[in-house]
């Protein structure tokens, strides 16, 4: 019988609060589910029928597979009943030519039943890791385009066990779970009938030691696999901490907390070792039921059998052939329960990966989108946008006074910099993330060039406008490939310009293999400043219209931003740019300043102009030179100053 059932790796649960996902509504952005908690499925057939449209893949595959796996079973099966009639003809008559025969009928049979099984594997295999393989593209394809919000909301740990384990599940349930319900089935029926047409006795034996099998196994497999899914959740966090840690440990050595995070660590451990412990005994108990009672079944035939043997009203080789099929029919009876139970895994698994799937894509392309006007000018306008993160809820929503934008206007002039300056979660980082429709406004609009930037293609948009965040994330990949990013067709000497333009091309050079050099997990091979102005080339490379650009000084030392200001005065010049500012030295690169205050644009000026006017701007961003009366920013040369 066949055995290929890959070491379980169960999934984890689905979302308990919202019944309404598995049924396939459209959700909104939902949320992960609470960790370690079962469940709430409203049925687990349907669950399954929502894999239909990838099963339609496989379908031809899968009947072949059911055919060959009942073929092999029935040859199977037919064992015993050759073993019987050898007992009983040949061996009984001393028919060595007989005997010779019937030997290798028992082989054939044996031949034709692995032969089967294998067919069965190799058929099955290629269609099942495809289903497999395109349901994890479709679910990163769709993951890439679900807004910024859902991201926040998801941990990636849980958006890896979906595209892991959960898919792994669904595979073996193809490949598997589903051709041996059917088949084991059928072969247990069938064994049935047979043990049947043998004595009625020898059935009803069976059937009284099969039922309580098949329940015990059901029942402990049910435990087993929540034991399991704790284990896994267990297993995130072990590796979330020792992840945090290796990624820390400048920050852990420099508090001290080496210890603590240590200690930490071992009571995870500790956890982690109860629950499999307990999914040891589990397995050691159902393991001994599955031991014994089939035990106790060859025990009653043996009984009831000898004693028709002993009193004629049963031959050896029928009481032969009984056995050996109740021997043949173990399998499928204790795999009944593990096979059920691993299709309540599938439908869990199944519920938690369309959960994401539903997920609402709410930024998407416009059915009519509309054209920029070419060439693009740049003009980026602000009219009265409010938004508010989701979520938050409650009467405080609906009242508006938990908007973080509440009414902005702000006219970016074509080729102007322009500087955003606000107390520290005002909501600027915010306001840059929608001039590239990370998010949209939850009231007003956005234009570029007197466009609307929800009716632009999303292609269009993100190619005029490019955004480098104070958080530079770079990917482990080459410098070249970096800065590639932010323009795949962008040809070598595009990539130099834009790496001299950020100031990095000195170090790229001086690393061993250049632009060929990959940067590490995080670009944690590099420093703070030398990732944030390879984020800054890759920024620059496209040579957008609207360049928006959170903090791009942050990291740099005060030697090095000099010089990342002069080549950035350079990319600047020409473009319209928005520049999230939290020093004098980034206010220095702007033609104006708007101060950002409560949720508004209070003041657009020049810095001059605002500190002048503006006490909340002074508190921000005067310097003792500007307290002293001396102005220690300097005008920009040649800049075009202009008020709203
Ligand atoms: N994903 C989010 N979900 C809910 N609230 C958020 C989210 N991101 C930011 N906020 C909240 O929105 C407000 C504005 O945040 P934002 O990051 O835009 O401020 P900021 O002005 O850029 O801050 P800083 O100067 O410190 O970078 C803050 O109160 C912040 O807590």
């Amino acid at each position: 019988m066949d055995t290929d059932t890959d070491t379980a790796a169960p999934a984890n649960t689905a979302d308990p609060t919202r019944p309404d996902l598995p049924g396939g509504h459209p959700s909104e952005l939902s949320s992960p589910p609470p960790r370690g908690e079962t469940a709430a499925r409203r049925s687990a057939t349907r669950a399954l029928l929502r894999l239909s449209p990838y099963a339609g893949t496989v379908r031809t595959p899968l009947v072949t597979a059911t055919l060959l796996a009942l073929l092999a079973v029935l040859a199977g099966l037919a064992m015993p009943l050759a073993i019987g009639a050898a007992i009983d003809g040949p061996v009984a008559e001393r028919d060595l030519a007989g005997l010779g025969w019937m030997a290798g009928l028992v082989l054939l049979l044996g031949l034709v039943e692995s032969g089967l099984h294998l067919a069965r594997r190799r058929i099955m295999s290629g269609p099942t890791t495809a289903v497999e393989a395109r349901m994890r593209q479709d679910l990163f394809h769709h993951l890439q385009r679900l807004p910024v919000a859902f991201h926040d909301r998801w941990p990636s740990g849980q958006l890896l066990s979906r595209a892991v384990n959960d898919l792994s599940t669904i595979r073996r349930f193809f490949a598997f779970t589903s051709v041996f319900l059917v088949v084991n089935t059928i072969t247990i029926l069938v064994g049935l009938a047979i043990l049947f047409s043998i004595s009625p006795v020898l059935a009803l034996i069976m059937v009284v030691i099969g039922i309580p099998t098949a329940l015990i196994t059901l029942r402990v497999e049910f435990r087993y696999n929540s034991e399991s899914r704790l284990a896994q959740d267990q297993q995130g966090d072990l590796a979330t901490t020792f992840e945090e840690s290796v990624l820390g440990v400048r920050v852990l050595k420099s508090l001290g907390r080496g210890r603590h995070l240590a200690r930490h660590f071992a009571a995870q451990a500790r956890q982690l070792r109860g629950t499999e412990l307990r999914k040891i005994h589990l397995l050691g108990w159902v393991w001994m039921w599955i031991m014994v009672l089939p035990e106790i079944g060859v025990a009653a035939m043996i009984a009831y059998g000898g004693y028709g043997v002993a009193t004629g009203t049963m031959t050896v080789g029928s009481l032969v052939a009984a056995i050996t099929i109740l021997a043949y029919l173990r399998f499928p009876i204790d795999s009944m329960g593990w096979l059920f139970s691993e299709a309540n895994e599938t439908a869990t698994a199944s519920d938690r990966y369309w959960e994401v799937r539903d997920s609402l894509r709410e930024i998407e392309d416009p059915a009519e989108p509309a054209d920029l006007p070419r060439p693009v000018r740049g003009e980026l306008r602000f009219e009265d946008v409010r938004f508010r993160y989701s979520g938050s809820g409650g009467a405080e929503e609906r009242a508006g006074d938990d908007e973080v934008l509440r009414g902005v206007d702000l006219t970016l002039v074509p080729g102007e910099t322009m500087a955003l300056v606000g107390a520290t979660g005002c909501g600027k980082t915010t306001l840059t993330a929608l001039a590239s429709r990370l998010a949209d406004p939850t009231g007003g609009r956005i234009t570029l060039d007197g466009v609307d930037l929800r009716d632009l293609r999303l292609a269009d948009l993100r190619t005029a406008v490019t955004t480098a965040f104070e958080d530079p994330v770079l990917f482990s990949a080459s410098v070249r490939e970096n800065v590639r990013l932010g323009a795949p067709d962008a040809t070598e000497e595009e990539v130099v310009a834009a790496l001299r333009v950020a100031h990095a091309l000195d170090f790229v050079s001086a690393l061993p293999w250049g632009l060929d050099t990959r940067i590490g997990e995080q670009g944690l091979s590099l420093s703070g400043g030398q990732r944030q102005r390879l984020a800054l080339a890759r920024a620059v490379v496209a040579r957008p219209a609207v360049l928006v650009l959170d903090d791009p000084l942050s990291a740099l030392d005060v030697h090095t931003e000099a010089e990342v200001e002069a080549a950035l005065r350079r990319v600047l010049s020409g473009v319209t740019s928005l520049l999230v500012a939290h020093r004098p030295s980034t206010v220095r690169l702007a033609d104006r300043v708007a101060l950002l205050e409560g949720g508004r644009v209070t003041a657009v000026g020049t810095h001059h102009e605002l500190l002048a006017s503006e006490p909340g701007y002074r508190a921000l961003l005067a310097t003792p030179d500007d307290e002293d009366g001396r102005d220690g920013v300097a005008e920009p040369a040649g800049n075009e100053v202009s008020s709203r």
